[in-house]
């Protein structure tokens, strides 16, 4: 089955028929998924499941695993990540990631930011210095670091390194932003920050979070996916799978009758 809203036509990521296995245990089950532009998809479900397994099939972060093994077609944008002859830099400029813990680099908050610039052969010194603010910004950090930012990012509190990681993250324009349970790390007033700028974000980006927090999901995203044992269960508006849930197991799930 093709998990899709088929009135909308423009999708950012689109699966069919994706298996994953670690060796010889098979982690994703044969998922079909399309997700929409500038949309925030939620990623729920048990744990081991298999959501950021297959959240890091977006951005070909399973490569790094040496006996996973991947089947089927993902689609960013329209290119097959994994049939193309893309390069996976190329490709984790398009798709960037922000993990469970912040994870800043030894450097200060304005080199954090300037890194991926760099990296990517920018030199042009005002161009930096306007990419890196506007990133700050967009990461709604900018106010609490503009008058420190030759500081280390260490000195930063866990909720501001989480920002500042998301700034990283955009200061190289990616079309679509991951996200592998960026609050569950996080105080309640940082993850609300986190939140709020989550759905800030996908007017510039489409998002893809896996959390743990069902009311979380509630509050950011547009779509949600529950997953159970490697299989896409249900995918559906928001809105319809926490209140009118189709399957059995998603019920049991909202409800805490499991996970
Ligand atoms: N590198 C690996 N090698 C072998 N098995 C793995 C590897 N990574 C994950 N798995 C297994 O694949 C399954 C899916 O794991 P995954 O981390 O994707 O689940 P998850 O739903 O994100 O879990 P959680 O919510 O606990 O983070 C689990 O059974 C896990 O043990």
């Amino acid at each position: 089955m093709y998990h899709t809203d088929s009135k909308e036509k423009e999708y950012s990521i689109q699966t069919k028929d994706v298996h994953l296995y670690y060796g010889d245990f098979h982690a994703l089950k044969g998922i079909s998924v399309a997700m929409r532009k500038n949309q925030v998809t939620a990623f729920i479900g048990p744990s081991g499941c298999g959501k950021s397994t297959f959240l890091r099939c977006f951005n070909r972060m399973n490569d790094l695993i040496d006996n996973a093994r991947i089947e089927g077609d993902i689609l960013v944008d329209g290119v097959d990540i994994y049939k193309t002859n893309i390069h996976v830099d190329d490709l984790r400029k398009h798709v960037g990631m922000v993990f469970q813990k912040p994870n800043p680099f030894p450097k200060s908050i304005f080199e954090n930011v300037a890194y991926g610039l760099r990296v990517n052969g920018t030199q042009n010194k005002n161009f930096i210095q306007e990419r890196v603010e506007r990133s700050l910004q967009q990461a709604a950090l900018w106010d609490e670091v503009k008058d420190k930012l030759k500081k280390s990012a260490f000195e930063l509190s866990g909720g501001q390194q989480q920002r500042l990681c998301i700034a990283r993250a955009l200061a190289i324009e990616p079309s679509v932003l991951l996200m592998d349970e960026p609050a569950s790390a996080l105080d309640p007033i940082s993850t609300a920050k986190i939140e709020e700028l989550i759905y800030g974000l996908k007017k510039d980006y489409t998002i893809v979070i896996v959390t743990h927090n069902m009311q979380q999901a509630g509050r950011v995203s547009d779509h949600t996916a529950f997953f159970f044992l490697g299989e896409l269960v249900e995918f559906a508006k928001t809105k319809t799978l926490f209140t009118s849930p189709r399957d059995q197991r998603t019920q049991n799930y909202i409800t805490g009758r499991f996970g």
